[in-house]
């Protein structure tokens, strides 16, 4: 029952990989179970996370929900341009599911994918500089930009297409792109715009935010009518044409030091509205990542993973209920 502990700008991950977790691979679901990732994910009973990383698994099982809560579907972003991705390998690439902490799973993580490729690169379970890994938010395609043993690697991943097409992310009511409008919640007023780059993003531009910001209003917004299946929530500061800052509630997670796909759908919303160029430095409290959108709207997203620890679940946390 190992497990491999790495973060992404202080979004932190645990790798399970389910060759180590027969019982869970063979269940059912092929997963853990939701009460188990709870426990694991726990910051005082638990390991501690800001979700799991489960993988490699079969294609096939990589865009099956079997998730409590969060209703995963198959994924909106389109396959990587420059990808070519399975066409490329005999075999097919690996694949990953990634769970939040509350149990819910995701279709995508921008930090877990590179926190997934490192992990995949440094076992020797992929071959040379670039890849493809296959999550149920599409294909990503990777490539390796800096390894050195005993420091952070540095990645870069083709995301797939970002959409604002309200059934695609998906947002309540008529068919449109969801740009600049109105959402009501915990008594203030916001405007907002939704995007999907395989998972749902609502992202409100402000003058200025802050972490209060988020943790107050972050979770009505997760939970709003308007999101079906909930939805990540991203409070936005352009800072320049090239710069922007975000605060950042996640679906599942909550308040996270940082994003990948919350800097992606940011990046691509404030260029969508003109507000910033293609090539976008996002600043998060955890760090920043480079993020790139193209003019078909394809994004690509750099920064680092570092280790940082691997070690062994104890057979007590298998048993033990989430409030033991
Ligand atoms: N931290 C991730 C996003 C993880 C998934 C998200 N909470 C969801 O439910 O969609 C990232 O780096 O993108």
């Amino acid at each position: 029952m190992r497990f491999y502990k790495y973060h992404a700008l202080g979004n932190d991950y645990l790798v399970l990989d389910p060759s180590d977790y027969r019982e869970w691979s063979r269940s059912a679901g092929g997963a853990p179970p939701a009460e188990q990732i709870r426990l694991i994910c726990h910051r005082h009973y638990g390991v501690g996370s800001d979700g799991i990383l489960w993988g490699p698994v079969p294609q096939a099982t990589g865009t099956t929900s079997t998730a409590p809560t969060s209703g995963v579907r198959n994924g909106t972003a389109a396959p990587d341009r420059a990808s070519g991705g399975a066409a490329h390998h005999s075999a097919p690439p690996p694949a990953l599911r990634i769970f939040n902490p509350d149990g819910s799973e995701a279709e995508k993580s921008g930090n877990g994918l590179r926190i997934f490729a490192r992990y995949l690169a440094e076992h020797g379970l992929v071959q040379g500089d670039r890849f493809s890994i296959h999550t149920a938010g599409g294909p990503a395609q990777v490539e390796v930009l800096e390894r050195s043993a005993g420091r952070p690697w540095r990645m870069r991943i083709g995301m797939g297409r970002v959409t604002f097409d309200s059934p695609q992310i998906p947002v309540a009511g008529p068919s449109r792109e969801v740009l600049g409008e109105a959402i009501a919640a915990g008594g203030r007023h916001f405007s907002f715009s939704a995007a999907s780059v395989g998972n749902p993003h609502c992202v409100i531009p402000l003058p200025e935010i802050s972490e209060e910001l988020a943790r107050q209003y972050g979770p009505v917004i997760e939970t709003h009518p308007l999101f079906p299946q909930r939805i990540n929530v991203q409070f936005m500061q352009v800072i320049d044409r090239a710069n922007i800052r975000i605060e950042i509630w996640e679906r599942g997670a909550g308040y996270t030091l940082a994003s990948g796909t919350s800097s992606s759908a940011a990046a691509a919303v404030a260029h969508r509205l003109g507000l910033v160029d293609a090539q976008v430095t996002v600043h998060m409290p955890g760090g920043t990542l480079e993020a790139e959108v193209s003019p078909d709207w394809q994004l690509t997203l750099s920064g680092t993973v570092t280790k940082v620890a691997e070690g062994t679940i104890a057979p007590d946390l298998r048993a033990a209920p989430a409030n033991a």
